[in-house]
This record gives structure tokens, sequence and C-alpha cells, in this order.
């Protein structure tokens, strides 16, 4: 089956080992520009495939990849972790996980039986490198001498990130063909942490072959937001402070750190969600049209915004932490009753923050960020409030105040995938009424494919060497300057966050932040998150 993904986007399709096109420069992680690598292999090895994060993203959509063809003909899995599992066990943990789209249900089991042939198991530690050389061995049996690519998805806490990246590259990186590390968050809890976890991984790979995984860049949505702007022309002469008044950044989930506690309570709604998945929307939100669609020149785009950007004071920020409540005889327990996390832990899991990028481009227009765990609903989106109409005919007199009723596109990244622009419409009638209504494009109105999870994107990027989505040491760089003081203040400080309710809309200090910036927040009427 032909990867519809390939066929669409990319030219030409690099699954298919014998037409891989010449790369014209080398990629510096092994792959040899300009020769095409005939009847090359591709193992991707999960470093920690016993864990949450494998079982719930990594296999699933390596599974959706193989499901739709994407991935290359000749291709083995690997789960390594220090649990004692055989195969078999592997592939019964593994096939508990799959599910096949629902709009492509067809020979489902006979596809996974098939993925799961190809999903073999090795157990060892992460810093021994004869564990790793006993890995390379099994490789070796599977690749049976063709040129080896190699990926290792390290899926496991970062205090192991470079054992493994040191035993991997020593004793199991390919030898012809090309060697990858897939790195997952968090990189670094601020700019000193950060910069030893990149200089310690550089002991061992080069740049090119670390891939720095956000998997909020590989949503969909997210993806389309430079498409929205750059290729259409109604959208792309109004993006700057000229007509943009805010830019309102919102993430929040209805759960709380449920299982998750004692990771959470080292890092913080600020560092788990803000300083990477929303800045990084902000940065492709924010930045200049770069040269070409070429990673390279994105990622420099993204970083000339990241270094604008104004140092966050705790002026601008209101923090909170949420705390048990009782609704409908239910009760849900608060944040520091987890028993991983300390009674008196100070750990936020909600903030508002105020954010400037101070280049020409958005002088002066704060782009709100919101984040929050335990919150009344589940939501991830970007809000565009542009400038009143100067002027405006219509201004008090028709039963709406427009100085208030201002265009607002809306690029909603989950759930209901949509992209809506407010706009202001005269009711039918004879009469002269005006209405504040969208025009409203709903993805699962629109499109009747399946959206494909993040990690489905990222992971064929990594495969193909695409790293337009992943973050360069300099960006990670430029995103801890802009919140490491903050940070470092608000623990210093001893900041008590404001207290909410589970299942509340966060803090009230969100509203005061926002007002002191004359924004109200967009993502508070209820009617707007219902599907039309
Ligand atoms: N889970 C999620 O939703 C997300 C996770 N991440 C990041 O992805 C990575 C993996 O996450 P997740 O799967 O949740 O992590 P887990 O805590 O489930 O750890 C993964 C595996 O690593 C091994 N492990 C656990 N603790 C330690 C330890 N202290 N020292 C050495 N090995 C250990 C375990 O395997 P074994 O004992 O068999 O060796 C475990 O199965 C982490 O860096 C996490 O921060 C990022 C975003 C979301
Ligand atoms: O990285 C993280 O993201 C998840 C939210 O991801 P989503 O794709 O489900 O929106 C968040 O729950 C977690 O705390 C964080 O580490």
């Amino acid at each position: 089956m032909a990867c519809a993904v390939l066929e669409a986007k990319r030219v030409p399709i690099p699954s298919i080992p014998s037409i891989e096109a010449p790369k014209e420069v080398s990629s510096g992680d092994g792959a040899i520009p300009g020769v095409p690598e005939q009847g090359s292999t591709v193992s991707i090895t999960v470093v920690g495939a016993s864990g949450d994060l494998a079982k719930k993203k990594i296999f699933p959509a390596l599974f959706a990849l193989f499901y739709e063809g994407c991935l290359p003909q000749h291709f083995t899995i690997f789960g390594y972790a220090r649990s004692k599992m055989s195969d078999a066990e592997l592939r019964a943990m593994i096939s508990a996980t799959l599910t096949c789209r629902i709009d492509k249900r067809e020979n489902c089991s006979e596809k996974i039986s098939q993925f799961l042939k190809r999903c073999f198991y090795q157990s060892g530690q992460y810093n021994s490198e004869d564990n790793f050389s006993e890995l390379d061995k099994k490789l070796k049996d599977h690749e049976g001498g063709k040129v080896a690519n190699r990926m290792f998805y390290l899926s496991v806490p970062p205090n192991v990130f470079i054992d493994v990246a040191r035993c991997a590259s020593r004793s199991a990186s390919s030898s012809k063909g090309w060697t990858r590390v897939i790195v997952e968050k968090p990189f670094g809890r601020d700019s000193e942490s950060s910069g030893e976890l990149t200089s310690g991984l550089k002991e061992f790979l080069t740049e090119e072959q670390i891939y720095r995984i956000d998997h909020y860049l590989g949503k969909e949505l997210v993806e389309n937001l430079s498409i929205l702007r750059f290729s259409n022309l109604v959208f792309e002469p109004l993006w700057s402070r000229q007509y943009i008044r805010n830019v309102q950044l919102i993430f929040s989930e209805d759960f709380g750190t449920e299982g998750r506690g004692g990771y959470f309570d080292n890092y913080g709604i600020i560092r788990d969600i803000m300083q990477n998945h929303l800045l990084q929307i902000l940065a492709l939100f924010a930045m200049e049209p770069p040269v070409s669609l070429d990673a390279e020149d994105i990622r420099n785009e993204k970083v000339k915004v990241l270094r604008s950007m104004r140092k966050l004071q705790l002026e601008d920020v209101v923090v909170g932490q949420y705390k048990s409540h009782i609704k409908g005889g239910v009760h849900y327990p608060g944040y520091t009753d987890d028993k991983t996390v300390p009674n008196n832990s100070l750990t936020p899991t909600f903030a508002a923050a105020a954010l400037f990028v101070d280049n020409a481009r958005w002088d002066g227009v704060p782009f709100l960020m919101k984040a929050g765990k335990a919150l009344h609903n589940k939501l991830a989106e970007i809000r565009v409030q542009f400038r009143h109409v100067p002027g405006n005919l219509y201004k008090r007199s028709f039963g709406m105040d427009l100085d208030q009723a201002t265009n607002e596109l809306v690029i909603r990244v989950q759930p209901d995938e949509a992209v809506y622009l407010k706009i202001n419409n005269k009711v039918p009638g004879l009469g002269m009424r005006l209405d504040r209504s969208n025009l409203n494009l709903l993805y699962s109105d629109r499109y009747s494919r399946e959206i494909p999870d993040a990690y489905e994107r990222l992971l064929l990027d990594a495969i193909e060497g695409e790293r337009r989505l992943f973050i360069r040491s300099d960006e990670l760089d430029a995103a801890w300057a802009i919140f490491t003081p903050l940070l470092k203040e608000l623990e210093e400080r001893k900041i008590s966050p404001e207290l909410y309710p589970y299942g509340s809309r966060g803090p009230v200090g969100a509203h005061y932040l926002a007002a002191k910036y004359n924004v109200r927040w967009g993502d508070m009427s209820s009617s707007e998150h219902s599907k039309s």
C-alpha cells in the first residue's frame, strides 16, 4: 500500500528505498549524500519500551504508519528496557494498544499480526554498553548485511538520556547507514540543566543526529498554521501589530496529574506546557516568512522570534494550583492529595502569562498564554483578536458594541479541530440588527479522513530525516532564556499559587492579568465550544 501522506506531501517517496532521492548536502547523521539507499533497512528501537509513552503513543503511531504503508519495506521494531520480557510478551503488550482507523477498518487484524511479526525485544540496562552490544547483534541479524539505518527513541526519564546516547552510539550505532536519536522532553529544567543535557548528548551525537520532539509541532492544526498564513492573501497582510490586538495561546485539560504527579512536581505547568508546546506555537505564529520550507530556514526564523522576546517578568504571570472539589457527589482530588506530591508543594498546575516579542512586527502586542490542568474543559487553541474597525459606521447604533465585537480568528488545535473567523453580520430581515457569527471550517464536516496523531507525523519525519518539526539546540537555549529567570524567582521567593477548584475555570488572577493589557480571554464563552 502506498503511503498517502508521502504521495501528497513529499517528492519523491523515500519510504521505498530503491527510489530514495539523492540528498544534496550531507545530513551529518550518516546518510550518504547523493547515494540512493538500495535495499536499505530501518530499525526503530524504542528505549523505555515498557513505559507509558511507548504504549500510549509510540507503538500505536508506528503501527498506524505501517498500516498506511508509510514504513520502509525492510523495517524492524525493537523494544528495549530493563524489564524482562520475551518477544511474545512485547507483542502482547503492543497488541493491547493497537486499533485501526475507523475509516479504514478492513484487514485490521491481518495488518496487526503482520506488524507484530516485525517487533522484537531486548532487555538491558540503560548504562550498559555490553547490553547495547547484544542489541546490536540482534539488529545485525535482522539487517542481513543491507545498509542499516537505525533510529533510537529515548522514551525514558531524562536522567538516563546521556547514558543511552553513550551506549547506543558506542555499541549499537549503524556502521553503514544513518543513526538518529529521538529525545523526548523534558530537555532540562532551566537554561543551565538544558545546556548540560545538550553538551552531554553532543559528546556522543552530532546535532544532526538529535531529534528533539515537541509533539505539539506534529499536530495537524499547528502544522496548518503556516499554510493558513502564508498561502492566503487575506491573512498574511494582517499578521502584525497594525491589525492584531493580541494573540492568545490556550491549553487546558479537564483532568489532573493523575499518575504523573511525581514527574510533574519537579517541573510544573510552565515547564511542562508553556516553555515548549505553547512557545513553539508562538514562534511559528510570529516568525517572518522563511526563505524556503527547508528545516534550517524555518528554524532560523523561529530562533529570531525567540531571541526577540522579553524575559518573562513575575508581574506578568499568575500561577495556580488545583484543590479538591466535590461535584455531583463525586470527590475530585486536589493536586497535593496525590501521594507522590509533597503536601506543601507550591508547584503550579495552572499559569497565565503575558509575553512580548520586541521586534518591528509585534511591538506592543501581548501574547497571552494560559495553561492548566484539572480545569473545566479539554482544549488547545490559538486566538487572534484583531483591532476594531476605525470610525466604524455601525458603532453602538445597532445593538452591538463593535469595539468589543472585533474580528477574531480561532485555530482550534483540539478537540474538534477547526479554523473559524468571528465576523459581524446583519441579521436577515427588514430591520438593521447586527449579529456576531462564525465562518467555520470544522474539520469533521469538511474532511472524511481521521486526523493522524502527532507522533505519526513526527516519527515519519524523523525516519525521512526531515528536521523541520524538531527543536534545534539554539532554539532550546533561546526558549529557556525567556523562562529561566522567572522560574528561579518563583522558586526562590516561594510564590504561593492561587488555589482553584478541580474542574473550574482556573484562578481569577488570570482575568486581572488579561485586563492589565486590555484583553479578554476569548475561550470563556462556552457556546463557542460546541460543534456547529
Ligand atoms: N507519558 C507521557 O504522556 C509523556 C512522557 N514524556 C516523556 O517521555 C519519556 C517517557 O515517558 P513515560 O513513558 O511516561 O515514562 P515512564 O516513567 O513510564 O518510564 C519509561 C520506562 O523507563 C524506565 N524507567 C522508569 N523510571 C526509571 C528510572 N528512574 N531510571 C531508569 N529507568 C527508568 C522504565 O522501564 P524499565 O524499568 O523496564 O527499564 C519505564 O517503563 C519521559 O522523558 C517523559 O518525560 C513526554 C510527554 C508525555
Ligand atoms: O507533553 C505533555 O502533553 C500532554 C498533553 O498532550 P496532548 O497531546 O494530549 O494534548 C500533557 O498531558 C502532559 O502533561 C505533557 O507532559
